[in-house]
């Protein structure tokens, strides 16, 4: 069971600032540049142990630490033979990541040599390395990740113009992926980024109670990519049974129905909504507590769902038909967090202020519990909300 109810693990981005990163890049006639850092142990996670200005591989000089994930760490690097900034994911040196990451670069690879119109929603990658026991996937270096623009302004939603940008773009992606049998898997805003790291400064309306105006960052352009393919499989492959990050899980997955392509839409219907207020829809961490909320915000779970639960979920119904809540609830806070939300339409309703009833409208075909009655990504491209915004 995962306990807190606070919804992020820490995400390290910039964590070095820019002139910092700057001072690191060096040019050709910097001494030293070919020479390779001495050998040291990795830590106790697997992860490569490297200091800032360090080469890894004459060919990278580090710039400095991106992100950080269950698969390894993603540094910034300045690729010396191309002459551009990259972003290098160094995969932890234990089995399972290395094969799991092995499965990346070919679904990269595979993305990038089917994509014949140059649309490029997804990263690009450049090449790939095995440096010291660390496999290290080279792609192009994209800007903060929707999640990082969420928090550095303090939750504070976009404004719907700009969601409805991101959220055909994510769906582009998706469709894409898909017609090549693709199922993302872990689409969430942290693996959404931003293409250019600028941003505007602008007033927000809103002002606190010292009358202070506030102000709010906007990125200076819309453009998004996909990353993070370590958990992409063909709709063929065996399915393992629970995936996603838990607070875009779909019910299918959580009933133990098995999941498919739908599961991606259910993410990106959690996640629009998310962009739209700034908070994810579903805070929660135990399977039980997430059904009683999409109950709350979506209605009764259809009952052949509960009658086909796996013998795990089967567990969370009484007598096979309705949900046991509140009195499975683990706490009186789960209780009260389930209660705070409203339905669909409301919570829509409460942070959108134009083109609220056909976005209310695309995320109630978005968030169906049924998988086979979601919206398609294709269908969701046609619906009105993306062909005739207000
Ligand atoms: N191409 C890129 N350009 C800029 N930043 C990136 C890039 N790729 C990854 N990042 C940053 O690194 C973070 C971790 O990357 P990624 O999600 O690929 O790692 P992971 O180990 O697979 O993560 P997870 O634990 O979610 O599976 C991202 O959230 C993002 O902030």
């Amino acid at each position: 069971m995962e306990y807190s109810r606070t919804r992020k693990r820490a995400r390290l981005a910039w964590d070095v600032a820019p002139q910092e990163r700057e001072a690191f890049r060096d040019d050709a006639a910097t001494a030293g540049r070919g020479a390779s850092p001495p050998l040291r142990d990795d830590d106790r996670d697997g992860h490569y142990v490297f200091d800032l200005g360090e080469n890894l591989t004459p060919r990278y000089k580090i710039l400095g630490k991106i992100g950080e994930g269950t698969f390894g760490r993603v540094l910034e690097c300045w690729d010396r033979e191309a002459r551009e900034h990259v972003a290098i994911k160094v995969v932890r040196s234990i089995r399972k990541y290395r094969s799991a990451a092995m499965i990346e670069i070919d679904v990269l690879d595979y993305l990038a040599k089917n994509d014949t119109n140059g649309s490029r929603r997804c990263v690009q990658i450049r090449r790939w390395f095995d440096y010291r026991n660390h496999i290290c996937i080279v792609c192009e270096k994209l800007g903060p990740s929707l999640y990082d623009f969420l928090k550095r302004n303090k939750y504070c939603p976009f404004p719907v113009e700009l969601v409805r940008e991101f959220g055909r773009q994510l769906l582009e992606s998706v469709a894409y992926m898909h017609d090549l049998r693709l199922i993302h898997t872990d689409l969430k805003p942290e693996n959404i980024l931003l293409v250019s790291s600028e941003y505007v400064k602008v007033p927000n309306n809103k002002r606190n109670i010292l009358d202070e105006m506030h102000f709010r960052c906007l990125p200076k352009s819309s453009a998004i990519k996909l990353i993070d393919f370590g958990s992409t499989v063909f709709d063929n492959q065996e399915h393992s049974s629970i995936v996603s990050t838990r607070h875009y899980r779909a019910p299918e997955i959580i009933l133990g129905l098995g999941w498919s392509f739908p599961c991606d839409l259910w993410s990106v219907g959690c996640i629009i909504v998310e962009l739209c207020s700034g908070e994810a829809l579903f805070q929660t961490h135990e399977n039980l507590e997430h059904l009683a909320m999409m109950e709350r915000v979506l209605g009764p779970i259809p009952e052949h769902m509960i009658r086909n639960a796996n013998c795990l979920a089967s567990k969370y119904f009484r007598r096979g038909a309705r949900l046991n809540w509140p009195e499975g609830a683990v706490s009186r806070e789960s209780i009260r967090a389930v209660r705070k939300l409203g339905r669909l339409k409301d919570l829509v309703y409460r942070y959108v202020d134009h083109s609220r009833a056909s976005l209310a409208d695309l995320l109630s075909g978005l968030l169906k519990f049924e998988p086979s009655e979601r919206l398609t990504a294709r269908d969701a491209l046609n619906h009105p909300f993306f062909r005739n915004p207000t």
